[in-house]
């Protein structure tokens, strides 16, 4: 364990540190994490008061990576209040100095990409090839608000006889970030971008089964020059979030989860009237009309539907196809899906790796064998994969599924599987296919695939949902804002609208002529 803050460590040292050869040639199956995964006041720390243990396993083999310590009340209190004092120092920054601090930390991770994928990849499954995505749209969504800090501003309002009023945009103060496990280190930077550009301190607490990365990105906004303790992390589950919840010197939460746990963060809310942005579950319909381009289309349902082995919020998991091109287009989707290799993710050519954890791939399997009993058909994958390189023979592996024959009323079709799983369900109108896609307590986004430049916005616009794309699917420029209608949450994530969940507007009416008093 390293005692010494991460950013007097030369870079090398530190990776070393995270578990033999956690470098760029780190293998499956060979790394430990024996560091702190608390981060306060500048440096990782053991929690004060670290209770039950919980297990971070590494998805491609099963193995046990570390035992993260949840934190309980006295660390959670401290890391907010380490959070307090950095607020301080960095809302009286001007947006300018703020935006140097980030751009240095966005140069850092683009600089540090590839380790951190890495780290990604070993701690959640996914592909390398994915990972490292995710931390390209991290260093370009701290970039990004970098360059809004500086623009940050009020208006002037005339009034009469001289007199005036401004406005100012002010941050909140201390900001909760509550993360879950899918894009563990992307969720991170989404929320700590526009909260740190607005002025605003934040406590993060990432899914007690990635707690890894996140803490990398702690030392990095320190190695970037934010005051210590701007940027903190504590570990643990439902328990340790509740805390952070309920912590009275806390402003705002922002929260990125399940439906329910979304409710329970809203409730907790509410006791001390503290804003909220809920980033939630979905269940979206990716709508393809006979006219589209079908090579096109067939990448956009791939896309829809697999990255991340199928565990990501906004995937278009309803793939609603116009009748007339149904055998055509399933017939494609199902080869193409055949074709991707699965396997240990941090081979360059594995484009699917393993699931997050045990209890999940037999969740996943079990809507797949409810599927089947409700009358739907498995056309591809859908069954537990074994790859042959002995050391994954205990890692939470699938084939990609295609389910067709699928009925509005499915389980499959209505909740949310959070796994690889497409189902394919046939319409024969534009009418009727709004009514069908909208028909879900869900609203986190839609897609559409047409060459009908008219139909293509007529069919977003009534959608019901609060991220739409026309002939593409699951593409994140981190200029647009993300974001759900309905159970799917509210707030936005990503483009200027982040800004107005992590900031307040003070507005200062001056008189510049005497007071008409009416007493
Ligand atoms: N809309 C989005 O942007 C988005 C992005 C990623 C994931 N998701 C959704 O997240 C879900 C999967 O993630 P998950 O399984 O980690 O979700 P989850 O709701 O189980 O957990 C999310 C986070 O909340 C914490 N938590 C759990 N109970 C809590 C409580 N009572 N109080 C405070 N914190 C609590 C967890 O420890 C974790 O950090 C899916 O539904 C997925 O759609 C949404
Ligand atoms: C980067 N994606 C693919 C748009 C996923 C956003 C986060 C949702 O789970």
């Amino acid at each position: 364990q390293l005692p010494r803050e991460g950013r007097d460590l030369p870079l090398l040292p530190r990776l070393r540190a995270l578990g033999p050869g956690l470098a760029m040639s780190s293998a499956t199956g060979t790394v430990t994490v024996q560091q702190p995964l608390n981060y306060r006041a500048g440096a990782r720390v053991q929690p004060t008061d670290g209770g039950q243990l919980e297990e971070v396993f590494e998805p491609a083999t099963g193995r046990v990576l570390c035992k993260v310590p949840c934190s309980g009340e006295k660390e959670v209190d401290l890391a907010v209040q380490s959070a307090k004092a950095a607020f301080k120092i960095w809302s009286q920054m001007s947006g300018m100095e703020r935006c140097r601090v980030m751009l240095e930390a966005a140069r850092i991770i683009r600089e540090q990409r590839d380790e951190i994928a890495t780290m990604e990849t070993i701690n959640n499954g996914k592909s390398i090839f994915e990972a490292r995505v995710d931390i390209d749209i991290s260093w370009q969504c701290l970039e990004y608000y970098a360059g809004l800090a500086g623009s940050l501003a009020g208006e002037h309002i005339q009034l009469p006889g001289g007199s005036f009023g401004y406005t100012r945009r002010e941050p909140l103060g201390v900001c909760v970030g509550i993360g879950a496990w899918n894009y563990p280190f992307q969720i991170a930077c989404w929320k700590s971008g526009p909260a740190l550009a607005c002025g605003n301190a934040m406590v993060f607490k990432p899914s007690p089964f990635t707690p890894i990365s996140v803490v990398r990105l702690a030392e990095i906004f320190t190695e970037a020059g934010v005051p210590k303790g701007l940027f903190n992390v504590v570990q643990g589950g439902a328990a340790t979030g509740q805390l952070l919840c309920q912590h009275p010197d806390v402003a705002k939460i922002s929260f990125t989860g399940s439906v329910p746990t979304g409710m329970k963060i809203m409730e907790m809310a509410a006791k001390g009237i503290k804003p909220v942005t809920l980033e939630l579950g979905g269940k979206s319909p990716l709508i393809i009309f006979s006219d589209a381009d079908l090579e096109n289309a067939v990448k956009g349902a791939l896309m829809a539907n697999f990255l991340t082995q199928g565990e990501v919020c906004c995937n278009g998991t309803r793939v609603f196809v116009e009748r007339k091109i149904l055998d055509t287009f399933t017939k494609e989707v199902v080869k193409r899906t055949q074709k991707i290799k699965i396997g240990d993710p941090l081979l360059e050519d594995t484009r699917m790796g393993a699931l997050i954890n045990r209890p999940h791939l037999n969740r996943v399997q079990g809507f797949i064998k409810q599927a089947k009993e409700q009358g739907a058909e498995v056309l591809c994958g859908g069954d537990l994969y074994v790859p042959d390189d002995p050391k994954l023979k205990n890692g939470y592996y699938m084939r990609p599924c295609v389910l067709g024959n699928c009925k509005d009323d499915m389980t499959c079709v209505k909740e949310e599987i959070f796994g690889p799983v497409m189902a394919i369900l046939p319409f024969d109108t534009e009418e009727e296919v709004l009514e069908r896609a909208n028909a879900t307590k869900f609203g986190l986004a839609g897609g559409v695939f047409t060459r009908d430049i008219q139909k293509a916005h007529r069919v977003v616009a009534a959608l019901k949902a609060g991220m739409c794309f026309i002939n593409n699917y699951n593409v994140s420029p981190v200029e647009l804002p993300f974001g759900g209608y309905k159970f799917s949450g509210f707030g936005r994530e990503n483009g200027r609208a982040a800004i107005e969940y992590y900031s307040q507007l003070k507005t200062v009416c001056v008189e510049m002529g005497d007071v008409e008093s009416v007493f």
